[in-house]
């Protein structure tokens, strides 16, 4: 499933029509097959990847990423632009200026050898310069695995597509401070966080420390942990020439290539993805330059190690809020490319029970980008730790296919909070609803998001939300950041997605909103909803059954007033510009160029009626391969227009 983190980034986003398909997108980033992948299509999943990754949350793994997906383009199309540029990162918001210095990305190399051809190609250039080779000196360096910048001493820049970076001072407003020495102005850097303790404090609140990373740039008021990481020094800028190095010839660099690699990765405790070698004389990088992509005098060191054998020291069961409860290994604290790994997700209960998931087990752990990795093989077996009664409301739990589920809905606090909690942090134009603060309302009796808008002043302060010297102010923010929720303005689709709607994340919400408004949908059938696109029969009939559910809870709340955006309808704007729009139409025949179901999809949301048999009242007959003499000869006598696929198309332009 993609997270609503992700489907809101591509929904601001919308780069490509894939973005509009989470469905999908999903399909290829699972299947991890490149090969079956039309050119257009794997230029846009890599399109995607790029800009979820870049803020802060990944799709896929970067080893799928690069050897993969990447790969594919690279075999298909050495040359193509998207191998030869930096990959930009989406925009933050905040002012564009140009970068002092052109920012690049690294030219990488994942076996000695590759090393040591670049060391033969710098002792080249230093011959053709008249240096000696022998008297070079090369550097290297741990390469964070952070959030790219620059810092001139007066703006800190985002790398951006490498020319054009946002102005991101912010942060040192917000108190960052610099690694290293501290000096401000010391040029391109990267924004990281300390490894134990994202650990210790952050991992509860961050699904990764890219998404840690990203938080700390936006300019969204700062999520009080992040506020606090900062302040206590543990997120940090760190300027690439202060960080500690190794240092020395071409000679010992190759002799004792292994230990410096080790030795290099130990230097940091931030999160570190490689090694970056460069040579340190002037007249070298001068000489040698750069390409559009990468400095010709630098190189990142990967090594493979992306996997490990790490042992399970207990599954903790956890329920989310539609009661599915998701299996979480906590695992012996093990590193991994650079990362302190200690929690895996698998997959479902199924695989717990059916692979002997349970503390003991030895399993093969694949990092996956900086989320949460998933546990892709197990090794050695033990008894599996399959909980029997939900770890939040003690009822029996109950198999669904491989999925383990508390019932409880309407009573299980597991369920209740993250539902309550989803929803404030859907609507994301609030403070103050987190989890502790849910969980003590629902302790004292508070069980609906509509509950809480019914509290008074004087309730929260009974509830224990005052401070201690007796001051009201914690309860009355509380009042006052729900009158903000509701004044402050937000789009349907948000509102509709705070809901928490199977199947229905912020993407789909936005896209039904486009086609209906927002309190006609509680009265619509499953065929309306799979006209369009991108729901499918069971995901339309699993919608009406859910808002069927919910639209009591909606409408109180709803009546509450809110200050909603109207999602314009697209439906009304395209029928009247389509060329087909008020026309019944028979589609006839096998398609080639797609399916006929999609076809006729197409046909209604531009506007047409499309009728199963030709009679007198069809306008167009379309024909695809093998079509039927009837149909052909009741159009010939109705003197009725056939046009074939092909001509279809070029109807529609
Ligand atoms: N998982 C995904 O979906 C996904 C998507 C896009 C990219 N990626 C990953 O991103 C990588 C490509 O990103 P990139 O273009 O940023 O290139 P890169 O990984 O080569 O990093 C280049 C950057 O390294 C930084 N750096 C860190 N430490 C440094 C040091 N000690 N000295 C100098 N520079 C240092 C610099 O900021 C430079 O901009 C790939 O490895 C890919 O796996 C993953
Ligand atoms: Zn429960």
């Amino acid at each position: 499933m993609l997270s609503p983190a992700q489907l809101e980034i591509l929904n601001t986003s919308k780069q490509t029509a894939l973005s509009a398909n989470p469905d999908r997108l999903e399909e290829i980033a699972q299947r991890t097959k490149a090969d079956s992948l039309s050119d257009d299509e794997l230029l846009a999943f890599l399109q995607i990847c790029n800009t979820l990754y870049r803020s802060g949350e990944p799709l896929i793994p970067d080893k799928a990423y690069d050897s993969v997906f990447l790969a594919e383009l690279e075999k298909r199309h050495p040359e193509h632009p998207y191998l030869h540029s930096v990959e930009a990162e989406k925009a933050f918001s905040g002012k564009t200026v140009a970068l002092p210095q052109r920012m690049l990305s690294t030219e990488k190399a994942y076996s000695k050898e590759s090393i040591q051809k670049w060391l033969t190609h710098i002792e080249k250039a230093a011959t053709e310069l008249g240096i000696a080779p022998e008297t070079l000196i090369f550097r290297a360096t741990p390469k964070l695995d952070g959030f790219a910048a620059y810092d001139d001493g007066k703006i800190l820049y985002t790398r951006g597509d490498g020319r054009k970076g946002t102005d991101i001072t912010r942060v040192f407003e917000r108190g960052m401070i610099v690694g290293g020495s501290g000096k401000r102005g010391l040029g391109a850097g990267e924004i990281v966080v300390n490894q134990s303790y994202f650990n210790t404090h952050l991992a509860d609140t961050f699904e990764n420390a890219r998404n840690f990373q990203a938080s700390v740039i936006k300019e969204k008021e700062l999520e009080p942990h992040a506020l606090e990481a900062i302040q206590n020094h543990a997120a940090v800028f760190f300027p690439f020439c202060e960080l500690p190095d190794w240092q020395g010839s071409s000679a010992e660099l190759t002799t004792n290539f292994e230990a410096i690699v080790a030795k290099i990765h130990t230097l940091v405790d931030y999160d570190v993805d490689g090694v970056i070698f460069e040579v340190t004389d002037e007249r070298i990088k001068q000489y040698l330059g750069a390409t559009r992509h990468h400095h010709r005098w630098q190189i990142a060191y990967k090594s493979n190690a992306e996997t490990a054998q790490v042992k399970v020291l207990q599954v903790t069961p956890q329920t989310s809020r539609s009661g599915r409860v998701n299996p979480v290994a906590e695992l012996e604290p093990t590193r991994l490319s650079g990362a302190l790994i200690s929690r895996a997700t698998a997959h479902h209960y199924g695989m717990v029970k059916e692979q002997g998931i349970g503390a003991g087990t030895l399993i093969e752990l694949t990092r996956s980008g900086m989320v949460i990795p998933k546990i892709e093989r197990v090794i050695t077996p033990q008894t599996p730790q399959i909980p029997e009664h939900c770890s939040s409301c003690g009822s029996n739990l109950v198999w669904d296919g491989d999925y383990l589920y508390c019932l409880n809905t309407s009573q299980c606090p597991a369920q209740i909070e993250n539902t309550i909690e989803h929803f404030f942090r859907t609507l994301a134009n609030n403070d103050g609803f987190g989890g502790k603060t849910i969980e003590k309302l629902h302790a004292n009796g508070v069980n609906s998001v509509y509950a809480i808008y019914m509290l008074t002043l004087d309730q929260l302060i009974y509830m224990g939300f005052r401070s201690q010297d007796g001051k009201n102010q914690i309860a009355k923010n509380l009042l006052d950041q729900l009158e903000r929720s509701r004044i402050e303005a937000i789009e349907d689709w948000r509102f509709l997605g705070a809901f928490g709607i199977w199947r229905m994340g912020l993407g789909n919400c936005e896209r039904l909103l486009q086609h209906h408004r927002l309190l006609d949908i509680f009265n619509l059938t499953v065929e309306d909803i799979i006209l369009i696109e991108g729901f499918a029969e069971k995901t339309s009939a699993a919608v009406v059954e859910s808002l069927a559910m919910i639209k009591d809870e909606f409408m109180k709340i709803y009546r509450l007033g809110f200050n909603l955006i109207q999602t314009p309808l697209i439906s009304g704007q395209q029928e009247l510009t389509s060329p087909i729009a008020g026309l019944t139409i028979v589609f006839t025949g096998t398609m080639v160029h797609g399916k006929r179901d999609d076809m006729i999809k197409e046909a209604k949301r531009l506007g047409a009626k499309v009728g199963s048999s030709v009679t007198g009242k069809t306008d167009l007959l379309v024909t695809g391969t093998d079509v039927g003499v009837t149909k052909l000869n009741a159009a010939k006598e109705n003197g009725i227009r056939v046009i074939s696929e092909e001509e279809y198309k070029a109807l529609l332009g």
